[in-house]
Parts: C-alpha cells; structure tokens; sequence
C-alpha cells in the first residue's frame, strides 16, 4: 500500500490513478501499437524527463521489433534569447525513413510537441506519430493529431508516475492530483 495523500513542496495532493489503472491504459495502448506496426521497426523518441516511467512500461509490452532513444528539449540562454526557445538534445539516431513515435508523459497546452514536431521537420521520416500517457483535452492550444492517449484526464495538474511538481514525485507510482483547498 502506498499513501493515498502526499505533500510536496507547499502543496498536499490526493491519488487519481492508481498503478494498476496506469499499467491497464498502457497494455491497452500497447496492443494498439503493436498491431498498427505489424512488420514495421518503429523508432520511439521518448521526451524527457517526464516520460521515464512510461517509456519503461511500454517498452515492456512491445512485442515487435523496435528501437528508442530518448531526447530532450533544453531551454538554452544566449543574449538574444529569452529562454524560451528550446533546443533539442539527444537526438543522435538517423530519422530517414523510420517510423517515428513520440513518447510524452503528458500533453497538456500542447507547446512541447508542436516544438518538438518542428525541430523534426528536417528530418524525412516514413511516419512519425505521438504517443503520450496522458493527454489534456481541454488545454490543447495547437492543432495537432494525437493518435496514441492512453488515458484522457481534466484540466487538473498532476504528479507521480514520472511527472513533477518542480522536481518532486517523479518517484511515485501512482498518479496523485492536487487537492482542491
Ligand atoms: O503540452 P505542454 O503544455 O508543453 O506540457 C507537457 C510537457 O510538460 C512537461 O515537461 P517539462 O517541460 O515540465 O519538463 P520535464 O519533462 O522535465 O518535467 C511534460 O513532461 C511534457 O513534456
Ligand atoms: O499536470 C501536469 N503535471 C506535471 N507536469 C506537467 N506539465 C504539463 N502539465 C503537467
């Protein structure tokens, strides 16, 4: 049994999805993937730091042939910059002609993969896709086509199974909301 309450920084926060919840949503997904790549080596490109955990249980549940690497999109300060234009590290893998899958804990505005997405553009892909444990349907402020949701969840902010509250409850292995006061 793990606590179904936790206190990080300032804020206490309540369980939302338990881990067993999580692995089901993810198996489900799993499948989906497995038989949409029948034949094919897809590359996952798992986002950090968020996607650790989720990149690890659905690595799990491949059953056919694939690869992953895992990238980063830094925030990198220079003096024209203000330090929100993002560069992308990490990416040491030739994309030509791979199938391409994102992996992102959570989609949320939706900034991150739209950036993402078009640091890739160079990149002549056969396919690339996203795939993300969570997604806000509500928050979304780009037009962009998520095929692959694990779990659709509302516009509350969340921690555990990988995603922080600035820096804590990467560890925890549920997903807890933040308690309304
Ligand atoms: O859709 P968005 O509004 O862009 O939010 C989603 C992004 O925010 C978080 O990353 P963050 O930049 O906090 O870094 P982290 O993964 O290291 O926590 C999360 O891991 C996603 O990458
Ligand atoms: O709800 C969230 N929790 C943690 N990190 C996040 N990044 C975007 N949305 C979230």
């Amino acid at each position: 049994m793990s606590a179904t309450t936790v206190e990080l920084h300032d804020k206490e926060f309540e369980i939302y999805l338990r881990e067993s919840q999580i692995k089901l949503a993810i198996e489900k997904l799993a499948a989906r993937i497995n038989q949409d790549y029948a034949g094919r080596t897809p590359l996952f490109l798992a986002v950090l730091n968020g996607s650790f955990m989720f990149a690890s249980d659905l690595m799990k549940e491949m059953r056919i042939p694939c690869e992953i690497s895992f990238v980063k999109l830094a925030s990198y300060q220079n003096t024209q910059s203000t330090g929100s234009v993002k560069e992308l590290v990490g990416l040491n893998e030739n994309l030509t002609g791979r199938d391409v899958i994102i992996l992102e804990d959570i989609v949320d505005t939706g900034h991150t993969v739209h950036q993402l997405l078009e640091k890739l553009q160079t990149h002549v892909t056969a396919t690339i896709e996203i795939a993300s444990l969570l997604l806000k349907p509500a928050c979304l402020q780009h037009e962009l086509q998520i095929k692959y949701a694990a779990l659709s969840i509302p516009n509350d902010f969340v921690v555990g199974y990988g995603l922080d509250y600035n820096g804590l409850g990467r560890n925890l292995r549920h997903l807890y909301k933040i308690k309304e006061a």
